[in-house]
């Protein structure tokens, strides 16, 4: 076997002085990958990029001073095309004399960008199945169990300072016959065109969820009772502007209650809002259906 020579080190091999920089010999495969002659002149500065030769000055320097060695250090080379391209250096002093036996780290930073690209790509895919698994099969709404989760923040955050949280379910009224009349598609057509109408009229901070088949539920945060008479006027209104196939409007009839700071000690605090919003909704059907109405604990039912 032949013995190894410096042309067969695939690594660049330089000396430079520690205060100059100035390089006083490079190997031949420094002399390719660089592209560059040997010249007195040429320093280390010359061979990589502005942001590593600060680094040198800054703090490759003073720790080769203080520890003799610097191990593994990041720069940026500049080939001789101009390419910048990662390198990892170890470097050793002897007197004024710096070793650097420098290693390109083209493949390795590649490697690093794709597993970069991939655990991206893998929590983006997360959003997504996330966003997926919150959203109800038929309507832009949240499902249920997306609901109950936010609700429960809701209620954490009305714990650590308290403001009204009003729990609102909304009923179509007669879906059965419009189902009947006009066809199931157009049932599922008419479940989209409210949902949107009750994206519109709530704010960011609110829960919308389809809660079951034709029954919605809303939670508006920080909103009382006295709150909630023009925001159902204003549902109503909007609701009365979806038509049926025949002309009429649709309308839905809606139950609710206000969660007050004495019930934040109650357990399964929002099946009691909802067995409370339930009786509202309950007298508003076999009522006039279309209105609202109110569970107050210490009027009862109340109209709005
Ligand atoms: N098109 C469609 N219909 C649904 C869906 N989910 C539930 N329904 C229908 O909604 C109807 C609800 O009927 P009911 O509970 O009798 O209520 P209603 O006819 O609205 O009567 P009131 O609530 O008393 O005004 C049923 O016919 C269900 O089949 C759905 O995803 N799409």
């Amino acid at each position: 076997m032949k013995e190894a020579v410096e042309e067969d080190f695939p690594c660049l091999l330089l000396k430079s002085d520690l205060e100059t920089t100035e390089i006083k010999w490079f190997n031949p495969y420094a002399k390719s990958f660089l592209g560059v002659e040997w010249t007195s002149e040429k320093k280390i500065i010359d061979l990589v990029s502005k942001a590593s030769s600060i680094f040198y000055e800054s703090y490759i320097k003073p720790i080769l001073l203080a520890n003799g060695e610097y191990l593994e250090v990041q720069i940026t080379l500049l080939s001789g095309s101009g390419q910048r391209v990662p390198a990892v250096a170890n470097i050793t002093v002897s007197g004024h004399i710096l070793y650097w036996a420098i290693y390109v780290a083209k493949e390795r930073d590649k490697l690093y960008q794709e597993l970069i690209e991939a655990k991206d790509q893998l929590e983006k895919k997360t959003e997504e199945l996330t966003a997926v698994s919150r959203r109800d099969t038929l309507t832009p709404l949240l499902n249920r169990r997306a609901a109950n989760d936010d609700v429960l923040k809701m209620i954490s955050q009305s714990r650590r300072a308290f403001v009204p949280l009003s729990f609102l379910l909304l009923d179509i009224d007669f879906f059965k016959k419009i189902n009947d009349a006009f066809g199931h598609e157009e049932g599922d057509r008419i479940l989209i065109k409210l949902s949107h109408v009750l994206l519109e009229q709530v704010r960011e901070t609110d829960v919308v969820a389809r809660w079951g088949g034709e029954e919605f539920l809303m939670v508006l945060f920080n909103t009382d009772i006295k709150d909630i008479k023009p925001f159902s006027e204003r549902l109503h209104n909007a609701i009365s502007e979806i038509s049926l196939p025949s002309g009429k409007p649709l309308t839905a009839s809606i139950g609710g209650t206000v969660l007050e700071k004495g019930d934040l000690e109650q357990p399964n605090l929002i099946a009691q809002q909802l067995l409370k919003a339930d009786k509202a909704l309950y007298e508003v059907k076999a009522n006039q259906r279309a209105h609202t109405r109110i569970y107050d604990s210490v009027h009862g039912i109340v109209k709005i």
